[in-house]
């Protein structure tokens, strides 16, 4: 499923992106003023292949698993937090669910490899294995298991494409995975782990340096090759940032655009990138995160995020704030007068 999905995907449709360009400039307003939303409103006509794109309903698929490495005290909170925080996704209190509510999104909750056996209603069960390995001890997974993990995102960005949503967001949820994506980002970007490892849920300055050597040392032992993403990715990554990156590919397969939340979310389409760097134009880059390595993921993915909030959480947050812009954006092209049908006199061109 997975080389078949790789095969669907194709590069934006930049004449429909020429075509969107030349009729911005129709609207009542002077050619460029809108910015940004105009630019906006151009990648997402690219990418559906339509003139007046749609990104409403949004999705929000949050993708849920336990790191090994947790053991190691890499994360200012214990590993049970995950398992608690999907019953708390299932309840409908934590951050991601007032956004999505807000934006009016389907959401759903995939429990992709959480450590304990979970009875929450409303979860959808694709545990390809409870928890990673301790990476500084063994490989995370197996490439197998990595291949597997892909798949269940590709699966729900298909369940969520099929059920209407026209936009995805995607996040995360687990215990330690900043320590992961932080393994994974400093093989695939060849960055010194020490300019990209950050404190996470809030861990103090002395417990960095022991994140810090935790990942070294991990990348140090598994040796992964960085032209070989699959295997960076089983080696040190985790069973959500391959989900992640699996729903990113199928959504690109299906030409639905995506929002990329923070730091995770970035470091699995980057995983998706290197895979096929074709999906790269189904992305929009939601928000800056304060993770330090954030700004060298986008830097990698030559991404400018749209908004920069000092946000910290992920589970799809910042995406999910940055959408009603996507949103505007398909609303100026539909609903936005022309000078002729408003009679309003046009300017003299520019340079
Ligand atoms: C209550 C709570 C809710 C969260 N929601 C997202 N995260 C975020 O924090 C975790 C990553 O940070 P670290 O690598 O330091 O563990 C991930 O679960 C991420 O989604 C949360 C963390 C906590 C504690
Ligand atoms: O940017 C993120 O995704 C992030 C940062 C800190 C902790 N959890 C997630």
């Amino acid at each position: 499923m997975l080389n078949d999905t790789l095969a669907r995907i194709t590069g934006p449709d930049r004449e429909i992106g020429r075509r969107v360009t030349a009729y911005l400039d129709t609207l009542t307003k002077p050619p460029g003023s809108l910015g940004q939303l105009e630019a906006l409103a151009v990648e997402l006509a690219a990418m559906t292949g339509e003139d007046f794109p749609r990104v409403t309903p949004p999705g929000v698929l949050v993708f849920a698993a336990d790191h090994g490495v947790a053991a190691e005290g890499v994360s200012a909170f214990p590993q049970e937090v995950t398992a608690q925080m999907v019953a708390n996704f299932a309840g409908g209190g934590a951050a991601i669910n007032v956004f999505a509510r807000q934006i009016g999104a389907r959401l759903e909750v995939i429990d992709v490899g959480v450590a304990t056996k979970l009875v929450v209603p409303d979860v959808v069960h694709e545990k390809v294995r409870p928890a990673t390995a301790n990476f500084i001890d063994a490989d995370a997974m197996t490439r197998d298991e990595a291949v597997q993990a892909i798949e269940v995102g590709i699966r729900a960005a298909s369940r969520a494409v099929d059920a209407g949503c026209r936009c995805l967001i995607v996040g995360e949820m687990g215990i330690a995975n900043t320590t992961a994506s932080s393994a994974v980002l400093a093989v695939l970007s060849g960055e010194p782990v020490a300019g990209l490892v950050g404190p996470g849920t809030g861990i103090e300055t002395s417990r960095l340096a022991h994140k810090r050597a935790v990942i070294e040392r991990a990348i140090a032992a598994r040796r992964p090759q960085a032209d070989d993403p699959m295997e960076v990715l089983a080696k040190l990554g985790g069973l959500e940032i391959a989900a992640m990156a699996g729903a990113y590919l199928g959504a690109a397969a299906r030409r639905v655009p995506v929002l990329v939340d923070g730091f995770i979310a970035t470091v699995a389409a980057l995983v998706a990138c290197r895979l096929c760097p074709a999906a790269r134009s189904f992305m929009i880059f939601g928000h800056r995160s304060c993770e330090p390595g954030h700004d060298i993921a986008l830097a990698v993915l030559d991404a400018k995020p749209l908004l920069d909030l000092a946000l910290r959480l992920g589970e799809g947050t910042g995406a999910a704030l940055a959408f009603p812009l996507l949103e505007a954006a398909t609303r100026m092209l539909v609903e936005m007068a022309t000078f002729a049908s408003a009679g309003v006199v046009s300017g003299e061109p520019g340079e």
